[in-house]
C-alpha cells in the first residue's frame, strides 16, 4: 500500500441546477468561516461568486468562481459552478479537479429531473458528492418525499444525514441522524442543541433506519448489527459515511437555507470529517501517490480585464513553484484566488487549486508537467459538448473585422464550448455555442473585454440546388466587337443530373478541334462560375456538363471568350433542367428522459424530421435515445424547444448527413425570400 499523506486542503465544487442557491451557499460558507465579514446578496450584486459584469447583469453564474477559506486548519477551495445547462462545459471542466462536490437543489419533487445529467457526470467520474437541499424555508414538499424523488434520478443511493424540524416558513432546526441530537437554527449564529422533539420520533426513526440500511449495504459488520438489533456505535456510522462517500458509493443528504446560513455549518463539518482528502481522488485517477514530479491540470482559462491570461489548475502531484517551466512555458505568477482578488503565492502543493499566469498556448483540460516538452501521459479531460445553437455575427464597426480572429480565439480559450467558423458557401461568420444566453454572454464579453461590439442575425441555411432532367446541346455564343480585337467563343453543352452526392463533373467530347484545346479550360471555368449561383440563387451540385461541340475564330477567340460562351450556354440550359432546391439534412441523436420521448418525437416530426427509431440510452437509467434526420433549417432553435419540453435536460448530438430536395411549398418561400435579399432565414 502506498503511504497516504493527510493533506490540509480540500477542493469542493458547488454544483446544481440553475438558481438553486449555489452562489448564496458559497457566500454563506465564506461568511461562517470568517473569510468575509459581511455577506453580499444576489439582489445587491455584491457576492464573492458571480463577480463578473456578465454574471451580475443577469444575476446568474456564467462561469466558475473560485474562493478560498479556512475552517479548522483546513484550507477549503470552493468552486461555485454555473447551474444553467448552457454553461455545463464550464462546470464539467472544473469538476474533474475537485475532491468532492456539493450538489445544491431545491426541495421540489417535480424538479428533481434537472439533476439527472449532473448526477450522471459525477457518477461517471466517480466524484464523491453530497446533496444540500436548499431553500427549505420555501419547501412545500415533505423532506423525505424530496429525498425519495431524488433517489429516482441518482444511480448512487441517497442517504439522509439530517431530518428537518418544521417545514417551509416554520422550519426551525434539524436532527442529526448520526447522533440523534436536535438543533435549532439561529440567524447569524451556530445552531443550538435542543431536546429531541418527541413528536418527530417516528419520522426521525424511519429516516435513520433508511440511512443505516443504505450504509449497511456496503458494510457487513453494520448489517449484522442491524439484523441483531444492536445499536451501532456512532464512530462506526461516521467511519462508514466517510469510507462510502469517499468511494462514491453513497450520497449523504443535508438540508438548509443558504440565505440565512441555516445548515451551512453542519455541511462544513461533513466536508471536514466525511469528505475525502485529496489523495482519494488522485488515486482514483491513477496518479502515483509517491510521485514528486510536478503534475497539474488546467480546470479553467480566463483573461483578466487587463488582458493577462490565468490558468486555474489543480496540482495533482509534486510542488509547483512560481517561475517553473510547465510544458515548455514559463509560469508568470502563481496565485490563490477568491472572487476577483488574487494573492501571490510562491508555491502550490499537491492537492491545491491555484491560478498560474501567462501559460501561453496551454488550454483548459491540458495536463502540465515540468518535463521539458509535453507530460508523459495526458490526464483524462471532460468530454467536449457538441455546439447546438448558432448565430451569424458581424462586427458593428467595419474596421473591427480584422480583430475577429484574435478576439474569438481568446473567447474560445476561455470557453471551449464555443466555436466559430466562416461558412464556405454563405461566407457568414458563425458563432456556435450551447444556447442563446450562452452566445449573448459571449457577445457581451466580446464587447466588454475585447472592445469588439458585434451585430447578430440568424445564420443562413446553406441551401444548394440541382436539376431533375437533362438538357442536350444547349448553345452559348459570345461575340463582341470592341475596337481592334473582337471576342468570339461558341459552345454546345450537354447538361445532365448526377446522383446525390456526386458533385460536379466536366467532360469534353470535341472532335476535329472545333474548340481548340487551349480554350477548353475556359469553358470549364465558365460552367463552374455559373454553377456557383444557379437559377434559384444557390450553388448547383450533382450536375454533369459535357462540351460536345462549338466553333472558334482564329483571331478573335480566347479562353475568356469561351468562358463567357459557356456561361451563356448554362444560363440558357439550366432553367430547362427543372432546377430544384436542396437542403442540408442533419443526422441527429436526441437524449431525453423516457417521459418526454413521445413529445420529442412530435417535435421532430412537426419540424419535417424523419424519426429513424429510438431505444433505451446506454448507461442512462430511464432515458431514451432517438435517432432521426432533421433539416438543418429546422435545427436552428431546436435546442430551445427541446429543453423547454424536457425540463431543460434533453440534449442532442448532430452532424451533417446529406442533401435532400426541399418540399415545393417550403422551397417557394426560401427562393422568394432569398430573391428579396432577406437571406434565407425562415
Ligand atoms: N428563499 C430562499 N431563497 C434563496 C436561498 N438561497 C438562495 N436563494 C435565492 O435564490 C436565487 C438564486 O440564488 P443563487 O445563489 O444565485 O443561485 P445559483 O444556484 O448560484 O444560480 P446559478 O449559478 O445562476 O444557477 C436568489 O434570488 C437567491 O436570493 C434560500 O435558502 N432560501
Amino acid at each position: 500500500m502506498s503511504e497516504k499523506v493527510v493533506s490540509n486542503c480540500r477542493n469542493v465544487a458547488i454544483v446544481g441546477p440553475y438558481l438553486s442557491g449555489k452562489t448564496s451557499l458559497l457566500e454563506s460558507l465564506l461568511f461562517v468561516t470568517g473569510a468575509i465579514s459581511r455577506k453580499g446578496s444576489i439582489k445587491d450584486k455584491n457576492t464573492v461568486g458571480d463577480s463578473s459584469a456578465e454574471a451580475r447583469d443577469r444575476q446568474m453564474s456564467v462561469e466558475v468562481s473560485v474562493a478560498n477559506t479556512e475552517y479548522e486548519d483546513i484550507n477549503f477551495t470552493f468552486l461555485d459552478c454555473p447551474g444553467s445547462v448552457e454553461f455545463a462545459q464550464e462546470t464539467y471542466n472544473a469538476l474533474i479537479g475537485v475532491d468532492a462536490a456539493v450538489v445544491v437543489c431545491e426541495p421540489v419533487c417535480d424538479r428533481v429531473l434537472t439533476l439527472a445529467p449532473l448526477f450522471k457526470f459525477l457518477d461517471d467520474w466517480e466524484i464523491p458528492h453530497l446533496v444540500f437541499i436548499n431553500k427549505m424555508d420555501r419547501a412545500n414538499n415533505n423532506f423525505m418525499d424530496v429525498l425519495h424523488a431524488l433517489k429516482a434520478v441518482s444511480s448512487r443511493p441517497l442517504v439522509p444525514h439530517q431530518y428537518p424540524i418544521g417545514q417551509g416558513e416554520d422550519l426551525i432546526g434539524f436532527i442529526d441522524l448520526v447522533t440523534e441530537q436536535a438543533y435549532h437554527y439561529h440567524p447569524g449564529a451556530p445552531a443550538d442543541p435542543v431536546p429531541f422533539p418527541a413528536e418527530l420520533k417516528e419520522q426521525e426513526h424511519a429516516a435513520r433506519e433508511e440511512m443505516l440500511e443504505e450504509l449497511a449495504n456496503f458494510d457487513d459488520h453494520l448489517l449484522e448489527e442491524l439484523l441483531e438489533e444492536i445499536e451501532p456505535p456512532q464512530e462506526e456510522i461516521v467511519a462508514d459515511l466517510k469510507m462510502e462517500l469517499g468511494a462514491d458509493l453513497i450520497v449523504p443528504v443535508f438540508l438548509g437555507v443558504a440565505e440565512k446560513d441555516f445548515g451551512v455549518r453542519p455541511l462544513l463539518q461533513a466536508l471536514l470529517r466525511e469528505a475525502p482528502e485529496p489523495d482519494t481522488i488522485k488515486e482514483r485517477r491513477g496518479i502515483s501517490l509517491k510521485g514528486e514530479t510536478p503534475l497539474a491540470q488546467v480546470l479553467k482559462t480566463l483573461f483578466t480585464p487587463q488582458g493577462g491570461k490565468l490558468s486555474l489548475v489543480r496540482v495533482w502531484q509534486g510542488v509547483l513553484t512560481d517561475g517553473a517551466t510547465l510544458n515548455g512555458v514559463r509560469a508568470g505568477g502563481l496565485y490563490r484566488i477568491t472572487g476577483q482578488q488574487q494573492t501571490s503565492v510562491q508555491e502550490a502543493k499537491a492537492g491545491e487549486i491555484v491560478a498560474i499566469g501567462r501559460l501561453e498556448g496551454i488550454k483548459t483540460g491540458d495536463t502540465l508537467s515540468t518535463n521539458s516538452g509535453q507530460p508523459e501521459s495526458e490526464l483524462p479531460k471532460a468530454e467536449q459538448l457538441t455546439p447546438v445553437y448558432a448565430l451569424a455575427v458581424t462586427a458593428e464597426k467595419r474596421n473591427d473585422e480584422v480583430k475577429i480572429s484574435t478576439a474569438f480565439a481568446k473567447l474560445i480559450e476561455e470557453d471551449p464550448s464555443l466555436a466559430w467558423e466562416q461558412h464556405g458557401d454563405t461566407r457568414e461568420v458563425i458563432l456556435w455555442g450551447q444556447g442563446d444566453i450562452h452566445l449573448q454572454i459571449a457577445l457581451d464579453r466580446l464587447r466588454r473585454k475585447y472592445n469588439l461590439p458585434m451585430v447578430t442575425h440568424l445564420p443562413q441555411v446553406p441551401y444548394k440546388e440541382t436539376i431533375r432532367k437533362p438538357a442536350n446541346s444547349v448553345h452559348g455564343r459570345y461575340k463582341h466587337q470592341s475596337g481592334g480585337h473582337g471576342q468570339f467563343g461558341d459552345v454546345y453543352l450537354d447538361i445532365k443530373p448526377l446522383s446525390r452526392g456526386e458533385g460536379f463533373n466536366f467532360q469534353e467530347k470535341i472532335v476535329g478541334g472545333v474548340v481548340p484545346r487551349q480554350y477548353i479550360p475556359g469553358v470549364e471555368t465558365g460552367v463552374r462560375e455559373y454553377l456557383a449561383h444557379g437559377p434559384l440563387g444557390f450553388p448547383v451540385v450533382d450536375v454533369a456538363v459535357t462540351l460536345i461541340n462549338g466553333s472558334y475564330h482564329t483571331v478573335d477567340s480566347s479562353e475568356q471568350a469561351f468562358k463567357q460562351a459557356a456561361r451563356l450556354a448554362m444560363q440558357e440550359g439550366l432553367p430547362q433542367c427543372q432546377p430544384v432546391l436542396l437542403e442540408p439534412i442533419t443526422a441527429i441523436e436526441i437524449s431525453t428522459p423516457k417521459d418526454f420521448t413521445a413529445k420529442a418525437m412530435q417535435l421532430l416530426t412537426g419540424r419535417r424530421g424523419q424519426v429513424l427509431g429510438y431505444e433505451a440510452k446506454d448507461g442512462w437509467k430511464g432515458w431514451d435515445k432517438i435517432s432521426a434526420y432533421l433539416p438543418q433549417a429546422e435545427m436552428r432553435d431546436f435546442i430551445i424547444e427541446l429543453r423547454s419540453l424536457t425540463m431543460g435536460v434533453g440534449f442532442f448530438d448532430w452532424k451533417y448527413d446529406h442533401l435532400q430536395e426541399v418540399p415545393d411549398k417550403v422551397a417557394e418561400k426560401v427562393v422568394a425570400s432569398n430573391a428579396n435579399g432577406n437571406g434565407n432565414s425562415k
